[in-house]
């Protein structure tokens, strides 16, 4: 099992990226693990996203690497050879709903009050072709184009109804619904379903792949734009408004 551990919202930072991509990768390297149960330590959220101050007022080269790690994140998990469950115990806006997109599974606790989707039009940035290209494949292209569009976070209810997320169960037996989920999985031989989530996945892996330095490139000159900055700082002060 892999905690998010970040208090106090579980925000993509660049140090939880990187961690996170260590310990993937030792788990992947690890031929005794056949699965991996994504999860948080911390209350009620699953992840808060990207951390926005990693793309806030910083130089081009913190861009660039940030996002660089985002992408290796996103790498791993979606083409990861494990069994990848999400046990989605919390709100999973944007990068946090992307997480949960790219495991194979999505259980998520059965609290009207958690949202997941990916936002990003709220905060006025456009989230790019594999966050997309991830999300379509779970939703398929309407609920997709309608939902990035309009930036929503879905309730778990909604989210289950639109099939985000496959399941939803009471909170208390999320862990124990992951664990029986994982245990269907890793009966079939390793081979046979490895290479069947490589066919369905590989193309959205290759296109990221085969672009990853343009990719950044946009990012980076998407990112520095002041328009965009602006919006990034208006949304934080809004998050700070919102609490006091
Ligand atoms: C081209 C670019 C493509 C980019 C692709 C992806 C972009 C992203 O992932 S952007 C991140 C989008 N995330 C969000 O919109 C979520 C924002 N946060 C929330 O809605 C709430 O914080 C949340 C529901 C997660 C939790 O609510 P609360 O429990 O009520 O906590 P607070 O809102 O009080 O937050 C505590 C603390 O954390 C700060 N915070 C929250 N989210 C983020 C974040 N993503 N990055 C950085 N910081 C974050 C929040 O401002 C509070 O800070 P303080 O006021 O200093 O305590």
């Amino acid at each position: 099992m892999m905690k998010l551990k970040s208090p106090p919202v579980n925000s993509l930072s660049l140090e939880l990226l990187t961690e996170f991509a260590i310990s993937l990768e030792k788990l992947e390297n690890n031929r005794a693990c056949r699965g991996v149960i994504i999860t948080s330590s911390v209350p009620k959220i699953f992840s808060s996203g990207l951390d926005i101050t990693e793309m806030c007022g910083k130089s081009m080269e913190h861009y660039t690497e940030f996002w660089r790690a985002v992408q290796e994140i996103w790498l791993r998990v979606y083409s990861s050879s494990m069994v990848t469950v999400a046990a989605v115990n919390g709100s999973s806006p944007a990068g946090g709903c992307l997480i949960a997109l790219s495991c194979d599974y999505r259980i998520m606790a059965e609290n009207p009050k958690f949202s997941i989707g990916l936002n990003e039009a709220q905060l006025g940035i456009v989230a790019p072709f594999w966050f997309k290209d991830t999300f379509v494949n779970v939703v398929g292209h309407r609920i997709a184009e309608r939902s990035l569009q309009l930036g929503s976070l879905h309730s778990a209810p909604e989210a289950h109804k639109l099939g985000l997320v496959d399941e939803l169960v009471p909170e208390e037996k999320l862990m124990e619904k992951a664990a029986a989920v994982m245990a269907q999985w890793l009966a079939l031989p390793d081979h046979a379903r490895q290479l069947t989530k490589t066919m369905m996945r590989k193309p959205v892996v290759d296109r990221l792949v085969a672009h990853r330095e343009e990719d950044i490139k946009n990012f980076v000159t998407f990112i520095s734009k002041e328009s965009i900055q602006k919006s990034l700082r208006m949304y934080m002060e809004m998050l700070k408004k919102r609490k006091s």
